[in-house]
């Protein structure tokens, strides 16, 4: 089933046209992983999604961007409750220099939940889901800024998990990790797809092909092709594509 459907979607950047007539259809409870060479319009495409484009001054969008049957860039949109819906997640952690505690609730307080009982069950609920309980359960007041790069990771994925979303746009989440915290958050997202929409952009071919199900290859502002991940990478129809994925440019 389709969660995200885009269709005839252009981006432009003042005069810069960075998306080109993009279409295709994200599936619920999958990953879709978005490759391509720097510049592609990678990151513009993930933006779009929760209309974090919006923040930067001279963007225009142009075409049809459902989640579900919400048209995401309906005028009278709430784009706040979109973002609750849409949740991200970022290519450097970049936890509040707050509590471990007090990043993962900093949503729903903003929501305004603030019964005591209910919030801690939210951070227990959070850690959990995003593999980090065990080793922040007895720290949950000490400042987030303590933990290991790969595992304020995780609490940025636990802080998106907080607001209940339903999809999750990830912008290379593991390109500043080592690869065992590479490895731990590549086993979450794959724990996560069984309740979660997840899109993410990688710059690393082999963990597009570990994790995801889909993947669209971009290449200068256009979507060359998608498909099965297994059928991107041993039998793409496009040359392009087969070029990219074979390592013979990019
Ligand atoms: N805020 C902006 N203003 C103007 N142009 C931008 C802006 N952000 C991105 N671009 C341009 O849009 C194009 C697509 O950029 P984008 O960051 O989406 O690519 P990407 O595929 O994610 O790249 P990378 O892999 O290097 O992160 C690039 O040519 C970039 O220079």
């Amino acid at each position: 089933m389709s969660k995200i459907s885009v269709k005839d979607l252009n981006l432009y950047y003042g005069d810069f046209q960075a998306l080109k007539n993009i279409n295709l259809n994200i599936e619920e409870k999958k990953v879709t992983a978005l490759i391509g060479p720097s510049g592609c319009g990678k990151s513009t495409f993930l933006r779009t999604l929760n209309r974090m484009n919006d923040l930067i001054d001279g963007v225009k969008t142009e075409g049809y961007l459902h989640l579900e049957d919400q048209d995401i860039y309906r005028s009278d949109v709430d784009v706040v409750a979109l973002r609750r819906r849409v949740g991200m997640v970022f290519q450097k952690p970049n936890p509040f220099p707050k509590s471990i505690y007090e990043n993962v609730v900093y949503g729903p307080r903003r929501y305004g939940i603030k019964e005591k009982k209910q919030l801690d069950e939210i951070v227990e609920r959070s850690l959990k889901e995003a593999a980090l309980w065990d080793e922040a359960k007895d720290r949950l007041h000490k400042s987030a800024l303590g933990l290991s790069g790969g595992q304020q990771q995780r609490l940025c994925i636990a802080r998106a998990l907080a607001m209940r979303p339903e999809v999750i746009l990830m912008d290379e989440p593991t390109s500043a990790l080592d690869p065992i915290a590479t490895s731990k958050i590549e086993d979450l997202i794959e724990t996560l797809k069984e309740n979660y929409t997840i899109v993410i952009v990688t710059h690393s071919m082999q963990q597009a092909a570990r994790i995801s199900d889909k993947t669209a290859f971009f290449l200068m502002g256009e979507m060359i092709e998608f498909d099965d991940t297994s059928k991107i990478f041993t039998a793409p129809r496009d040359q392009r594509t087969e070029d990219y994925v074979t390592g013979r440019f990019g």
